[in-house]
């Protein structure tokens, strides 16, 4: 199966490249390595607006891709673009013979997951604003894969300020908690994680887990081309009754504080659950299986 992005060369108004004059505070991320070494290229850039102009990027796509699509969401907009490559259409030569992934994540959980695939990959944690625009309160998914989208998206920038070359792939993850149609994140301090453990109790909730995967391409040219493709996968779990006690206990451990929905179903907190239907992995951070299947033809070079 072709990788399905929306494929474009920088041009005009999506051009993000080393030259751009963007302003903004940018510490460079921190990046480690896993499965093999690399080094990167650091160097500190001030006064630019890495984010914004990535943003900007990904609403000026999501928005073509609606217009395009008849007023299909992104996603689908970027399967479009899926077809059009598997018609035998690539008329950027996009895909190269070697890419190196980058994780934009600071989640332990969702390098482990990455790591068990086999996968050399190197991790780059960027500070990103996780608050969600109002409208996006109302749309659990497109939420958690918007902040997927920016996460992934600032890393892009990063690697382009600081001159990287050949082709990245870069992967950028976001998982909330939904229940009843609202919205649960990490919890603030340990009354809000009693009081999402409460409402969880007894009662079946969403996890759903948002990928964004931006391709990059700079070849010595300096000609960028990128693309980028955005899922989303939902599992649900049911909750036992939860006794006050038990959820005292588990909030005293600090164990939920840096978790969606308070909880980590992958440690102690398994005896919350009842059951899972879904994929197990997307409530821990990450559907593995999906992305690797989807994006086959990516992590083939990438091995
Ligand atoms: C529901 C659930 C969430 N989680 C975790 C996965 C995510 O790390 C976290 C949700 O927060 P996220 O904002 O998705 O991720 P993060 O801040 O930990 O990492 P980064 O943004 O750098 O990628 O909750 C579990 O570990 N187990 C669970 O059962």
């Amino acid at each position: 199966m072709h990788v399905g992005y929306d494929v474009r060369n920088a041009h005009e108004g999506d051009r993000m490249s080393e030259n751009q004059e963007v302003t903004g505070d940018s510490t460079i991320g921190q990046e480690r390595t896993v499965g093999q070494e690399r080094t990167t290229g650091r160097r500190r850039t001030t006064g630019r607006e890495r984010m914004s102009e990535c943003d900007r990027m990904v609403e000026r796509s999501c928005a073509a891709d609606r217009d395009r699509t008849g007023g299909r969401d992104c996603e689908a907009g970027h399967q479009d673009a899926e077809r059009d490559l598997e018609g035998g259409q690539d008329p950027e030569g996009f895909m190269p013979d070697s890419v190196r992934i980058v994780l934009a994540s600071g989640s332990p959980r969702r390098r482990d997951l990455l790591a068990r695939e086999g996968i050399p990959f190197t991790i780059r944690v960027s500070d990103v604003d996780e608050t969600l625009e109002p409208d996006l309160l109302a749309h659990p998914e497109e939420a958690a894969k918007k902040l997927a989208e920016r996460k992934a998206g600032v890393v892009v920038q990063e690697l382009l300020d600081e001159g990287a070359q050949g082709t990245i792939a870069v992967i950028g993850a976001d998982t909330i908690v939904v229940h009843d149609g609202v919205i649960f994140g990490k919890p603030e301090n340990p009354s809000d994680a009693r009081r999402m453990l409460s409402t969880l109790s007894g009662d079946t909730h969403e996890v759903i887990t948002g990928v964004s995967v931006w391709l990059v391409n700079v070849p010595e040219d300096g000609n960028v081309s990128l693309g980028f493709r955005t899922l989303a996968e939902t599992s649900r779990v049911r909750f036992k009754k939860l006794a006050p006690g038990l959820i005292e206990s588990y909030v005293a451990t600090g164990e939920p504080m840096d978790k969606a929905g308070a909880y980590g179903i992958q440690s102690v907190a398994d005896v919350f659950v009842d059951e899972v239907s879904g994929d197990f992995d997307t409530v821990v951070g990450l559907p593995v299986k999906r992305i690797v299947a989807e994006f086959s033809e990516i992590f083939g070079l990438a091995r």
